[in-house]
Formats: structure tokens, sequence, C-alpha cells
């Protein structure tokens, strides 16, 4: 029986969401006069990771006790039942735990990948990263004008690999001095194994290439699979920092709260001198209540989002058969090959926003070695998300066959 409703549907509008109310901006960047056929409310919205879940009663009610205090003064993580929350969960969750000096925080995954590209690189430096990627990888180093340098992942029939050889040539220059990696991966939803990991830390502390692991998808697993966070392969190195937070796990990047795992003293000075130090005392509150009281909401999420991949992936072989689509091992994320149904170098996100309804990302806005792709955000109710899939169907079908248009995929 589960305990938690993720099937309500529940109205985001008027609630500064970027989801609902910054897609234009966005995706349409240049184009924010684009009128299109379906109001606000008619999206089916599957583009920005955000769930459209509530946030667990337990991290509300935390939010409204530290409310009930009503001063909110500068505030900072003095408390030192924060760290033991966090600590017990990578423990939990990860087998894992890291020295609490270790730990620094930061409104956020993206500013932190700002922050510590400037920290770590000389303005003449490169950062390797693997593409497809999420694009904020790549405006952090250029925000830093620091040169990207991608290396592309391995596609075979839709799994995802690492191409070492071509990693270790590019981290091999001298002028390669970072290696922003995903772990778990955004698109493609990779949940690296152990090996996949050694291979790359050997071959970038071997060169002497700084590793930032964003780990921010970790807690997005398929059920029975687990997360290796990078630095626990390399207890001995401190030249990796980790970067996780709740914002995915428990639908809170509003709340602009994250942890990063600084090993090396140096750079964690750094970070403590240059950084700026307060916090929001609500999202203080909310972070520590998610690790300490999240762990059921998490478990029946997980089953949750694994009924809706079981779902799409029904849906698109009785549909949709010639996408290319895998159920990934983590993210709520779908990476669906769809080039099948529209071939070449179309605009992708525009002709779903215009002849579907559905606001999507396609690959063209994951750095490179995207195109083809659409990926479709699955953490909503299912009802959203059948709508979604039938529109999407009825959209492709009709794409390649005109006679189909207006006919929806069968309920
Ligand atoms: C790999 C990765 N790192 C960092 C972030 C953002 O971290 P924040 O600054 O919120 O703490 C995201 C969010 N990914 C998103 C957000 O919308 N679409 C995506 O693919 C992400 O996928």
């Amino acid at each position: 029986m589960m305990k938690y409703n993720f099937d309500e549907i529940i109205d985001r509008k008027n609630t500064n969401s970027m989801n609902t109310d910054g897609f234009r901006e966005f995706m349409f960047k240049g184009r924010e006069n684009l009128s299109f056929a379906y109001k606000d409310d008619e999206w089916i919205r599957m583009w920005i990771a955000d769930m459209d879940f509530a946030t667990p009663p337990e991290i509300i009610e935390a939010i409204r006790t530290r409310l009930d205090q009503r001063i909110f003064g500068y505030s900072q993580v003095f408390d030192p039942n924060y760290y033991v929350a966090l600590s017990n969960w990578t423990e939990r969750m990860y087998d894992w735990t890291f020295p609490k000096e270790y730990l620094v925080t930061s409104p956020g995954i993206i500013p932190a990948l700002y922050e510590l590209c400037e920290y770590i690189c000389k303005p003449d430096e490169k950062v390797l990263i693997v593409t497809p990627s999420y694009a904020f990888f790549k405006s952090a180093v250029e925000f830093n004008h620091l040169e990207l340098v991608c290396s592309k992942l391995k596609n075979e029939n839709g799994h995802y690999t690492i191409n070492y050889d071509d990693l270790e040539a590019k981290a091999k220059d001298p002028k390669v001095v970072l290696c922003i990696f995903c772990n778990p991966h955004n698109p493609t939803g990779r949940l690296w194994k152990e090996e996949e990991l050694r291979r790359v830390g050997e071959i970038c502390l071997r060169n002497h290439v700084w590793i930032i692991s964003d780990e921010i998808h970790c807690d997005l697993l398929r059920s029975g699979l687990s997360h290796t966070p990078f630095a626990k392969l390399f207890p001995q190195s401190d030249r990796i920092v980790t970067c996780m937070a709740p914002s995915k796990t428990f639908n809170m990047a509003g709340l602009m709260f994250s942890n990063v795992i600084i090993p090396n003293q140096e750079l964690r000075e750094l970070w403590l001198r240059r950084h700026y130090s307060f916090k929001n005392p609500l999202s203080i509150a909310a972070t520590q209540a998610a690790y300490e009281h999240g762990q059921q909401w998490h478990q029946e999420l997980l089953q949750y989002l694994d009924g809706n991949f079981k779902f799409t992936d029904a849906f698109l072989s009785q549909y949709l058969p010639e996408a290319q689509f895998k159920i990934p091992e983590a993210t709520y994320l779908a990476w669906i090959n769809i080039s099948s149904y529209i071939p070449g170098e179309e605009d992708l996100t525009g002709l779903f926003a215009a002849h579907a309804g559905v606001l999507l990302e396609d690959g063209s806005m994951f750095v490179d070695n995207g195109q083809g792709y659409i990926r479709l955000n699955l953490a909503c109710p299912r009802a959203v998300l059948k709508e979604g899939l039938q529109r999407i169907a009825a959209f492709l079908n009709s794409y390649r066959d005109p006679s189909l248009a207006g006919t929806a995929a069968a309920t």
C-alpha cells in the first residue's frame, strides 16, 4: 500500500515555476514571440528536470517548523546534525562517507561547477566532458573562458559506453586539467559500473586531471540498482570533487541547496574564502529533513518511476515501434531515438511544441552526439505521461504518413 499519492495532478500556475513559465525563454531563445496553438495550461511539460510530484510532506513539515520560529536572519549550517543526516544517508545508500571537514554547500550544483572551474583551472586551460552532455557543463566551462574538450560516448544500439582511447588521448593534453563527469549520466541514463569509473579515474589521475563527479541523479535509479560514488573508488586521491543534492531526489531544486565534498585542503580553503557563505535557513531545514525522513517517500517514488518507465516502454513498442528506447538504469529521463520518424537535423523541440503541444528537449540541447534523439521527463503522474506519449505518437505517425493526421494513438 503506497503512503504517498504520485497520481495527484498539482496546479503549478502562478508559482514562478521555470517548468510552466520559463520554457519560451529557455527553449526558444530569440523566438520568444513564437505563437503556439496551445494555451499555457494545455501543454504536456516533459522538458526541464524537476518533478510534478509534491515534495515529501516530511520536508514540508520541517519547513513549516522553521517558519514558526518566525525570524530568518543570516544563517549557515551550524547544527552538527546536518552532517550526521547526510553521512547517514550516504552510508546507507552508497556504503560511503567522508570526513565532515570535506563538506561545503552551494546554492546549486550549476553554481558550484561555475566556481570550481574558476578555482581549479587557469585561463588558458581546458576542461574535458563526455557527450551527449548536460548543457550547463559547457556553460560553466565557457563562462570561465576555458576551452571545452568533448569525448563522444560510443552508442551501440542505444547502449552508451565510454571511448577510453579517445578520452585518454584528450586527457594527455597537458592543458586539459579538469574532467566534469556525470555519474549517473544525464541524458543517457547510464549508471556507470565500478570498472568504468575506475578506468575513467585512472586515465584522469595519471594524467593529472582533476575530476568533478556530478552525482545529482544518484538517488534516481531503477529499483534494485545501486550507485557508486566516484570518490569511493579512489580513497587515496584528493583530486575528486563530489557534487550531490536533495534537489533532484526530493523535487526541491527551487530551495537551492547542494552538497559539495572537497577532499583537497587547498581547493576547499579557496572555496571557503571565495564562496558566499550564508544560506537560506528554510533550505537547510528542508535538506536535513530530506535525509533524515525522506526514505519511505524515496522508495515509493522509485517504484512509481519504474511503473512510468515500463508504461513508456510498452507504449513505444506498440505505437512507435521504430523508436529506439531502452529503460535507463538511472534518472527519470527517457532518451529516445526517433530518427526513423524524423530523419535529419529538424528542430525537434519546435516541431513537438507546434504540432503536439508537448514541451521536450531534443538532442541538439545536449552539446553534441545527440542527433535524432528526444529526452522526455517521465517524473509526472501517469495520466499526464499517457497523454504526452499519445500526442507524441500521433504527431510522429502523421509526420511520416500525413493520411494519419488527426488520429491519436489508441487509448
Ligand atoms: C547533471 C546535472 N547537474 C546539475 C544539474 C542542476 O543542478 P542545480 O544547479 O539545480 O543544483 C542538473 C539538473 N538537470 C536539469 C535541470 O533541467 N534539465 C536538466 O537536465 C543536472 O542534470
